[in-house]
């Protein structure tokens, strides 16, 4: 539902488009909406007003650039000075270089008794507000040097900083921040989210995003086309795998997880464990003989099995749903061998960490597959040490596409891509910094898949438990946070 003009949300909707899609359609969807663009740019700059007001703000500084971000800009400038709130403008490209709208804005401010002014005089003043109205959906590449230098003044200071659509430096179709990106605590973007302010590096620039749909909703909605969703807690908590009350274990899916080389047991023991707390029936290890005691100790629940030859491990595939392959396996002959057996299970297979490296030597295909890769990860799977990693749509879409396979790029607001399908995560911090964290995203997908969902589904909600698991473990600091912290909370969150 399209929301009034002017006005703003925190309530985000689950559904993403690239910026290149907004431009290319907000005129058609004005003009399907009865309105102009000139009106649209009037409706952002209110709705930025709104929000300053909101903040009861008193003395702001606004940088403006050379395209229509600036003209929402200069609204938003004129209204405060009608406000009287002290309010300074300092563009950073003539303003000569204005056309149509945005020109115009700058004219009714000039007329309002407006003055812009050069970054030295007010670099050397204090603002509670600084807003960014340099670029927006039209920035591709770098920011040129002068722009980075005024940011970098204030990116540092006190104020708050508002960014107009979406932060400078941000490329909202791909993902890639530009060096030297506005640091904002708050983004009010508009018309529809942008994907590219959501995942990797943008998030801890765009700040909290709020949106202003002016308005077009929904004739934007029925003009565009997206395969990327941004789901929200409700419908992903609605995915959750049902227990009913005459269930039992052997109705909920039985996992092998297939990893721990010699002197390495505590991945494939946090996997394992997580597996557990996230409700699979049974969940057998398959681990060096070395680990049995290791991976067994404190955690009775779990079928732990030491492997010698390969015959022992195909006997154990032969009875599970669902296989694990990868934490802390290594990568010496007898993983090696681990590995090749698992490549012929025919169910869903979650491969992560020396999974992942093994599979990157390959090259081949894995139909059934989730992947788990961080960046490096990406990196050895496409075999290209020279790919641009910042591109992360771009990355996900191409492993995706060579493994056949269904990704979750690891970072913050992971990707999960499947086929043409994207999802992007939506949860908090996602802590991937502590170490074991990745094996237990490893044996949350795995329960899920165990218990009937489908991979695109297991992946899109285990990261997402995952995440919020961290983050709930994370509340008092995260710094010490351990990977086992997060059972408790995934048990309370699986509910
Ligand atoms: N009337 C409209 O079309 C509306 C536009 N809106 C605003 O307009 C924005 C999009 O406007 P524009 O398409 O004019 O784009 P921008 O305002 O992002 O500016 C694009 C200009 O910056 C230049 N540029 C891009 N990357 C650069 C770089 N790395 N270094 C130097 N120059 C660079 C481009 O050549 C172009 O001149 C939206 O983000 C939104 O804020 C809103 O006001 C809603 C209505
Ligand atoms: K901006």
């Amino acid at each position: 539902m399209s929301i009034l003009q002017g006005q703003y949300t925190h309530n985000l909707p689950q559904i993403a488009y690239c910026a290149q899609e907004v431009k290319l359609h907000e005129e058609q969807a004005a003009l399907n909406s009865g309105t102009t663009l000139r009106e649209l740019m009037q409706r952002a700059g209110l709705a930025l007003f709104e929000l300053i007001r909101n903040k009861a703000v008193k003395n702001i500084l606004i940088f403006t650039g050379k395209g229509n971000n600036a003209g929402d800009g200069f609204v938003l400038a004129k209204r405060c000075l009608q406000a009287e709130i002290n309010v300074t403008v300092c563009a950073l490209f003539e303003p000569t270089l204005l056309k149509g709208d945005a020109a115009e804005a700058y004219q009714l401010f000039c007329r309002s008794g407006g003055k812009v002014v050069a970054l030295r005089s007010c670099a050397e003043k204090s603002y509670d507000t600084v807003v960014d109205a340099v670029f927006g959906t039209g920035f591709r590449g770098e920011l040129p040097c002068h722009v980075k230098e005024a940011f970098a003044h204030f990116n540092t200071s006190k104020a708050w900083k508002l960014a107009v659509d979406i932060p400078s430096g941000i490329n909202g179709t791909t993902a890639e921040v530009a060096e030297g990106t506005f640091h904002a605590d708050t983004t009010l973007t508009f018309i529809a989210l942008k994907q590219g302010m959501l995942t990797g590096g943008a998030p801890s620039y765009s700040g909290e995003v709020l949106l202003a749909d002016l308005g077009i909703a929904d004739a934007f909605g029925d003009l565009s086309h997206t395969n990327c969703c941004y789901p929200g807690g409700k419908y992903l908590r609605s995915l959750r795998p049902h227990r009913a009350p005459d269930s039992y274990k052997n109705k909920c899916g039985h996992v092998l997880l297939i990893g721990g080389g010699k002197g390495m047991a505590g991945a494939i023991r946090l996997a394992a464990e997580a597996c557990l707390r996230t409700g699979a029936g049974l969940v057998s290890v398959a681990t060096h003989p070395e680990n049995q005691q290791a991976v067994l100790q404190g955690r009775y629940e779990l079928m732990v099995h030491g492997i010698s030859v390969v015959a022992e491990l195909e006997a154990l595939l032969a009875k599970v749903d669902v296989v694990v392959i990868g934490p802390g396996l290594g990568q010496d002959a007898w993983a090696r061998k681990l590995f090749n057996a698992a490549k012929k299970f025919e169910g869903p297979v979650v491969c992560d960490a020396d999974g992942i490296n093994l599979l990157a030597q390959s090259h081949l295909p894995w139909l059934r597959a989730i992947l788990t890769p961080h960046l490096g990860e990406a990196k050895r799977l496409l075999d290209d040490s020279s790919i641009d990693t910042a591109k992360r749509f771009e990355l996900a879409e191409m492993l995706s596409k060579q493994y056949a396979a269904c990704i979750v790029l690891k970072g913050p607001g992971s990707l999960i891509v499947d086929g043409k399908r994207t999802n992007i995560n939506r949860s908090g911090s996602e802590a991937m910094a502590s170490a074991g964290m990745g094996d237990v995203l490893s044996g949350i997908i795995a329960g899920l898949l165990a218990q009937g969902l489908n991979r695109f589904e297991a992946a899109t909600l285990g990261v997402y438990i995952h995440g919020l698991a961290a983050e709930q473990a994370a509340r008092d600091g995260q710094l010490g946070l351990l990977a086992s912290d997060l059972f408790v909370h995934i048990r309370g969150i699986m509910g």
